[in-house]
């Protein structure tokens, strides 16, 4: 009786010792953060590695230690690259995002006669878009009949959203953000690693690949590329949410191109849309609607990689010396005849 109480009393003591030796071997031991570590990996995995992976034995040229292109800027003041030509070399790129196994989602919409641009931004995106990766278009229309048939390269697809419109251009352009907010809530949190979200009336001419991607990434529109920000058409009536003072401001960001990951883009989208609920419940409609917001949005939520006006160019501005390629660029259109309202 006494040697059995002896006994229990030894495993229990020993047990107790066990306990906290595992527990204090586990909270300091290096061997066992890393095991943990490589679980959060497994784990990360499911959502889309972003590690820069670079696969051994690539042949690619040595990176310059001087800037390749004086003549434009390529950082912003936050130390975020602007995107030119020249500025990246594709086969670094390439090797790094084709490891990580990523399906890039797009929204277009084609609303009313806007549908008419959809052959050229489809076909060209065919041969210029992010070639070589999964890209799931998501379409939303309210002519789902007069969707052309587009022949999709491998790994891509499309689905086709019927959409209700308006029949003011400016609703169908601003309420895009609280569809691709539902879209991104609803479909996209497993389908998709990167989004981007796109103007119809655009059509692309050259390469448009996995350069562009980040975490939160806007584009620097053609027009307003190298004004000073007084000139800048942001809001400028307090009473906006979406206003912006005069002595602010970085860069006009077009309202054309959004892109990033999913849930830095679900946060813009949501936020933009509901500043534009707040401007609505007090009567105002921002200068250029949802655009306004991006760039409110923008100012005071740096993007992570800013293309350069190569990603959102127009034609009408001719071809500047800093412009080596034209990526994208906005269709002419004779906006009298395609919107709904002048
Ligand atoms: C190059 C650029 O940055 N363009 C922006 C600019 O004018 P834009 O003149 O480019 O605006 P827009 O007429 O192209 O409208 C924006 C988008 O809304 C859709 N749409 C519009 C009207 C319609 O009847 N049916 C239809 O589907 C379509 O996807 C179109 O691409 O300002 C707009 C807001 O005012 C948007 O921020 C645009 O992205
Ligand atoms: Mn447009």
């Amino acid at each position: 009786m006494r040697s059995g109480q002896n006994l229990y009393l030894f495993f229990l003591i020993i047990t107790v010792l066990t306990l906290l030796g595992v527990s204090y071997f586990s909270y300091t031991s290096s061997w066992f953060s890393g095991v943990w570590e490589c679980r959060l990996t497994v784990e990360e995995k499911k959502h889309g590695n972003t590690d820069l992976i670079f696969p051994p034995r690539i042949a690619c040229a040595q990176p310059s230690v001087s800037n390749s292109r004086p003549d434009v800027s390529t950082m912003t003041p936050w130390l975020a690259p602007i995107v030119w030509e020249g500025t990246y070399d594709l086969t670094v790129i390439d090797n790094i995002y084709k490891q990580q196994n990523i399906t890039v989602a797009v929204t277009v919409f084609a609303l009313g006669k806007y549908v008419r641009f959809l052959k050229d931004f489809l076909e060209s995106a065919e041969q210029h878009f992010m070639v070589g990766y999964r890209v799931h278009y998501y379409l939303f229309t309210d002519r789902p009949d007069e969707v052309p048939t587009v022949t999709l390269g491998e790994g891509r697809q499309l689905t086709v959203i019927k959409t209700a419109t308006s029949n003011r251009w400016q609703e169908i352009s601003l309420r895009r953000m609280e569809m691709i907010e539902k879209l991104i809530e609803k479909e996209l949190t497993d389908e998709a690693d990167y989004i981007f979200c796109l103007d119809v009336d655009s059509k692309f001419y050259a390469h448009w690949g996995a350069e562009s991607l980040g975490d939160l990434v806007g584009a620097l529109h053609a027009w307003y590329f190298g004004t000073s920000r007084e000139q800048f058409t942001y809001e400028r009536r307090p009473e906006s949410q979406a206003f912006i003072p005069l002595q602010e401001g970085d860069y006009y960001y077009g309202g054309a191109v959004i892109g990033g990951r999913l849930e830095k883009v679900h946060k813009l989208v949501k936020t933009c849309r509901m500043q534009l609920d707040v401007d609505r419940a007090n009567h105002i409609e921002a200068a250029w609607q949802e655009e306004s917001h991006l760039n409110k949005y923008f100012l005071y939520n740096k993007p992570s990689k800013v293309l350069s006006p190569e990603y959102l160019w127009d034609d009408k501005k001719g071809k500047p010396s800093y412009m080596k390629v034209v990526r994208s660029s906005q269709v002419l259109k004779n906006n009298a005849e395609v919107r709904p309202n002048p």
